[in-house]
């Protein structure tokens, strides 16, 4: 016999019997004041392997109703019961209608554990509220996650970690842990990356801005002035940025604050706002190849050119390389969402795994709940996607029409490519002493540069963290642009094919270009497609995320947390200020901020965001 639910919301009972070797259970339900008009009790098993069978799920799921607080339910040992009682009555055939008054469940339910949905949460949850991460896969991270094989502990993500510093405002990621009492052990990296460019332009990105400012001048010695402009106005761009508390944009009573304390960085920062880093490049470099090899600063970063990277961002990475420094996370960047899943719930929310959300259920207009693919149900105050925003409106919110927001946002974007990653382990010996940790490797031609397979990224965070692998072995992440359309469709024989030979023309570059041997050494290796991408992260054609189409005006265009749905709020990186682990940390806390205002635990007034959503709006219309 249960007696006390483990969680008593106003409407929402968990009862976990797993490892309870019962048949029959009976649940007494501590309600609250309101008598519950209907429940339903849906049994889910445990085990993993369980999970994996659909016909498992379809065979044990029942519902049943009743208008009394306790209640009689046949369960399997080694199961989880989900019990939604009261507002709505649940009827067999799963169709709702509403019956009674009553409280929501959560205040918020978010949609995926990847950084972005796990500082919007753990801010949340941090502020008072109870939050539920929902996630699809088995644990949280997202693009920030990680995999183990044979000794080797592989990031799923690229390795460069902005935002993870001591000091300054925009240490996104040290705050996002620091706020549920969470610290990690970094690792300096003393270059945040060496290109190896055309007609053997070689520049490694030193961690002391003094060393880099002089390796590029030795190389372009006639537009040092140049180059210092330049970045000179990245700089005032980041000090701008790092004097501000960050908080919601779309929130007015901060943002007033914020221009009242603040009003030259504010004004800075809204000139810059529209703005690209190409054409501010171009007003003070004439040199081509220094103008390319700034496209390529841009490109790592943003997948585009720096014509089409807005200057904000681009001073964002540009300057905080230097100022905080990258730094790598001892064990792996994979540690970071694990921790903040930790932090979740050491502030009294919680994170389902395996929990696939397909419906978003929009009641009179309004997100209220969502559904999952195995047929639970959830219901909070306010439901935040962390899938892309073509994932949201596309997939999850079924029979809505776009809202005009969307729509917009649409004509401005497009979904960037996916990518070709390759987990290779190799023996130790193959890497020359002194190896940098990160390389982007684009040979001959400049203009292959945005071309799908054109351009190598390549990590090796084992030279920082030799515990990533065995030993006597290192890590080596590579990962070049690709699209869709080369891998869909194909039998599975051609699939693995293609796969093995778009992967041995790569390690001939990197053979070539970086690591005489290489295929020699190689002990493990694992090549991942833009399927793959669409499969572990639920990103639509495995996008890495929004690209402008055209020339974009700056940022202007970029949506920020809430959504045409009342109730529904996007975070990651589809909302501004785009792709990043950072970028997507401070969509979170941007996010955080607008909800909790939302549901009554920040400052809010109601005439001053109307005014303010409908002005961010037309600006929007601008881009
Ligand atoms: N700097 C780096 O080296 C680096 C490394 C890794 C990732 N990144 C960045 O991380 C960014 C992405 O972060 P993010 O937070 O926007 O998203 P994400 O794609 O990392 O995470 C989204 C999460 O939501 C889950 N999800 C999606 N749809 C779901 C559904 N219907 N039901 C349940 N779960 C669902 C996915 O499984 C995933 O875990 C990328 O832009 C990339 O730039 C950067
Ligand atoms: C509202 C209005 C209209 C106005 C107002 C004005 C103002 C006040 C404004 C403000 C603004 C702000 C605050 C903003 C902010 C921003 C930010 C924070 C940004 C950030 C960003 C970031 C980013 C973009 C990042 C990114 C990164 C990345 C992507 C990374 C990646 C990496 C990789 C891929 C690596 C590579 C590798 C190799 C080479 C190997």
């Amino acid at each position: 016999m249960l007696n006390s639910p483990l969680l008593s919301f106003p409407n929402y009972y968990y009862y976990n019997t797993c490892n309870m070797p019962l048949t029959v259970q009976t649940f007494n339900l501590h309600l609250p004041k309101f008598q519950p008009l209907a429940f339903r009790a849906t049994e889910f098993p445990c085990r993993s392997s369980d999970y994996a069978s659909p016909a498992a799920i379809r065979g044990v799921s029942r519902s049943t109703s009743c208008r009394r607080s306790k209640v009689s339910l046949a369960v399997r040992s080694e199961s989880a019961v989900n019990v939604v009682v009261g507002e709505e009555d649940i009827s067999e055939s799963g169709r709702r209608r509403r019956v009674s008054g009553g409280g929501e469940g959560f205040d918020a339910i978010v949609i995926g554990s990847g950084i972005g949905g796990l500082v919007a949460g753990t801010q949340l949850a941090v502020k008072g509220a109870r939050v539920l991460v929902l996630e699809k896969y088995v644990i949280p991270g997202g693009s920030s996650g990680f995999y183990k094989r044979d000794g080797y502990t592989f990031d799923v993500g690229s390795s460069v970690m902005f935002g993870f510093s001591d000091k300054g405002n925009l240490n996104l990621i040290t705050q996002a842990l620091e706020a549920v009492g969470c610290q990690m052990q970094v690792i300096p990296d003393p270059t945040t990356v060496h290109f190896h460019l055309p007609n053997d332009l070689s520049v490694r990105v030193h961690r002391e801005y003094d060393t880099f400012i002089e390796e590029l001048t030795c190389k372009f010695p006639h537009e040092k002035e140049g180059i210092l402009k330049f970045y000179g106005e990245c700089w005032k761009i980041f000090n701008a940025l790092n004097s501000l508390e960050l908080k919601s944009l779309e929130e007015p009573l901060y943002l007033f604050g914020q221009f009242f304390q603040k009003p030259a960085e504010c004004l800075t920062l809204a000139y810059y706002l529209p703005q690209n880093a190409g054409a501010i490049a171009r007003k003070y470099i004439q040199d081509m190849q220094l103008l390319s090899f700034i496209d390529a600063e841009c490109f790592i970063v943003s997948t585009v050119n720096a014509l089409q990277t807005p200057m904000i961002n681009a001073s964002m990475v540009l300057c905080d390389r230097h100022y905080g420094g990258i730094n790598y996370p001892l064990g792996g960047v994979g540690g970071i969402a694990m921790s903040l899943a930790k932090g979740l719930i050491d502030q009294g929310s919680e994170i389902l795994y395996k929990a696939n959300v397909t419906n978003i259920i929009v009641d009179q207009g309004k997100a209220v709940g969502v559904r999952l693919s195995d047929g639970r149900e959830f219901y909070a105050k306010t439901i935040i996607s962390n899938a892309t925003r073509w994932d949201t409106f596309g997939k999850l919110l079924k029979g809505e029409a776009l809202p005009k927001e969307e729509e917009n946002f649409q004509k401005v974007y497009v979904k960037a490519p996916s990518f070709l990653s390759i987990h290779m382990g190799v023996k130790a010996e193959v890497l020359p002493p002194d190896t940098d940790c990160h390389h982007f490797v684009l040979e001959n031609d400049w203009t292959s540069l945005e071309k799908p397979y054109g351009s190598i990224f390549l990590s090796i965070p084992t030279v920082l963290d030799s515990t990533l692998a065995p030993e006597g072995r290192h890590i080596l992440h590579i990962f070049t642009t690709s699209s869709m359309e080369d891998w869909e469709g194909l039998p599975r024989e051609e699939y693995e094919a293609k796969k093995q030979l778009v992967a041995d023309e790569i390690t001939s570059r990197l053979e070539k270009k970086l690591f005489p041997g290489l295929r020699a050494s190689i002990d493990f290796m694992e090549v991942g497609t833009p399927k793959t991408h669409r499969r572990y992260l639920a990103r639509d054609e495995g996008t890495y995320g929004p690209m402008p189409r055209s020339i974009p005006k700056g940022l202007l265009g970029m949506p920020f947390n809430t959504t045409g749905i009342d109730g529904l709020y996007c975070v990651g990186d589809s909302c501004f200020p785009g792709q990043g682990v950072i970028a997507v940390a401070f969509s979170g806390v941007m996010c955080a901020h607008r909800v909790a205002a939302d549901i009554g635990l920040e400052k809010k007034s109601p005439v001053l965001d109307a005014a303010l959503l409908r002005l961010l709006g037309w600006f929007r219309t601008l881009a």
